[in-house]
């Protein structure tokens, strides 16, 4: 089947669509894919979509334009990458705007604003989204989804493999050895901290505005790290708890940054600012896995593995393990989120559990997602 992946994360850079081929057992399909695009969100719609998630006021006719004008712009995305519209299923993650893990009793939350059935109506295809739901609602914390499909996507290997996605936040997932005693050990994965949010907020704010983010790292490079503040920010208790657990710009946003640049001290250079954010986000990836198996390699995708500076700081501290790109597995930095979601849909497609409770803590596995199909043609 050919199935089309929408995916735009917490950076809202835009959107990352993958157009592959998916057929075999659900559990370990054979997929090829057959074409990927990039489609970066307009400037405004950007501004206001980040702006709501950091606490804008909107009222419901407003609220109502941005869930359309994101829909359609998913749409467009989907043309980019299918013209022809090859695709027979859509999987689309729409665009988070907030998450609130479980806490204690209370259950979580998480809002990917999309209109499913209009996307639907303007693709004439099925549309799968809303993915998150219903590990929500059984008790999970609805992220993150990858682990699973990079379970069933990529081999194992003679030792753990680690699987890391540099965007706006870091997220690992641990791959078990397919011999030995940790051979049926379940997988692995959680939301380590920040990825790129807070150097994307730390870069814009720097530059008036002028940059998006430290392109290649270049900027932090000059800059000097503040080891003793980083090590002291390594012991904050998100960073110090056990899985599950799942995060977003809800805590490293841009009061989160305020805070740091605070205790780096009022005339910091934002060089050493930035040195220091970047080091940290490889300092708090290298301590959780320092925690747990040590796997064999750390495959990176992602933004981040475009940041050389963000990418030496890693190999420098995740010591003992090949740091490569997920590239060199046939999956384009970009396109690793975007397959997930198409395989998520074809899962939903099939009636295939897509969650894994041993990674959201979920009290059991679930189909994932809402189907959208569209009306008969001339309906
Ligand atoms: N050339 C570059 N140099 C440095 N950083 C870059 C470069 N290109 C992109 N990035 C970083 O990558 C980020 C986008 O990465 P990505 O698209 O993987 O994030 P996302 O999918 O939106 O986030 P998440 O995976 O957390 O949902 C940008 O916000 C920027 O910080
Ligand atoms: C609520 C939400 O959108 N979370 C994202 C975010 O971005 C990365 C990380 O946090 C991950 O947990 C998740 O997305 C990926 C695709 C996931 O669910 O695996």
């Amino acid at each position: 089947m050919r199935v089309l992946g929408l995916m735009s994360g917490t950076s809202a850079d835009g959107v990352d669509a993958v157009l592959v081929r998916l057929e075999g057992r659900s559990a370990r399909p054979r997929w090829r894919i057959l074409a990927g695009a990039h489609t970066p969100y307009p400037p405004d719609l950007r501004e206001r979509l980040v702006a709501v998630g950091q606490g804008r006021p909107l009222d419901a006719a407003a609220w109502l334009t941005l869930a359309e004008e994101l829909t359609e712009h998913q749409a467009v995305a989907a043309r980019a990458c299918d013209p022809q519209g090859r695709a027979e299923l859509v999987g689309c993650h729409g665009q988070t705007l907030w998450h609130r893990p479980p806490d204690g009793e209370r259950r979580g939350a998480s809002w990917q604003l999309l209109q499913g059935p209009l996307l639907a109506e303007l693709l004439g295809r099925p549309v799968v989204f809303d993915f998150r739901s219903v590990d929500l609602a059984l008790g999970g914390h609805g992220a993150p989804l990858v682990p699973a499909t990079d379970a069933a996507l990529l081999g194992r290997i003679g030792g753990w493999r680690a699987l890391l996605n540099l965007g706006g936040i870091a997220n690992l997932t641990l791959l078990p050895p397919p011999t030995g005693p940790d051979r049926n050990a379940p997988v692995q994965g959680w939301d380590c901290g920040p990825a790129n949010t807070l150097l994307d907020l730390a870069v814009s704010r720097f530059s008036d505005g002028r940059l998006p983010f430290d392109a290649d790292g270049a900027w932090a490079r000059q800059g000097r790290i503040d080891e003793g503040r980083l090590q002291q920010w390594l012991r904050e208790p998100y960073l110090q708890a056990p899985p599950p657990k799942s995060t977003g710009r809800e805590l490293f946003g841009a009061a989160d940054l305020d805070r740091r640049l605070a205790e780096l001290g009022a005339g910091v250079e934002p060089a050493d600012a930035l040195a220091t954010l970047t080091a940290f986000t490889a300092a708090v990836v290298g301590q959780d896995l320092a925690r747990g198996p040590r796997p064999l390699e750390l495959l990176v995708a992602g933004g981040g593995t475009r940041n050389g500076f963000l990418m030496e700081q890693l190999q420098r501290r995740c010591r003992g393990m090949a740091v490569r790109s997920l590239a060199g597995h046939g999956i384009a930095e970009d396109q690793r989120e975007a397959l997930a979601f198409a395989l998520l849909a074809w899962w939903r497609w099939r009636g295939h559990p897509g969650s894994l409770p041993s990674v959201t803590g979920a009290r059991r596995a679930a189909v994932l997602g809402v189907m959208a199909v569209p009306p008969p043609s001339g309906g």
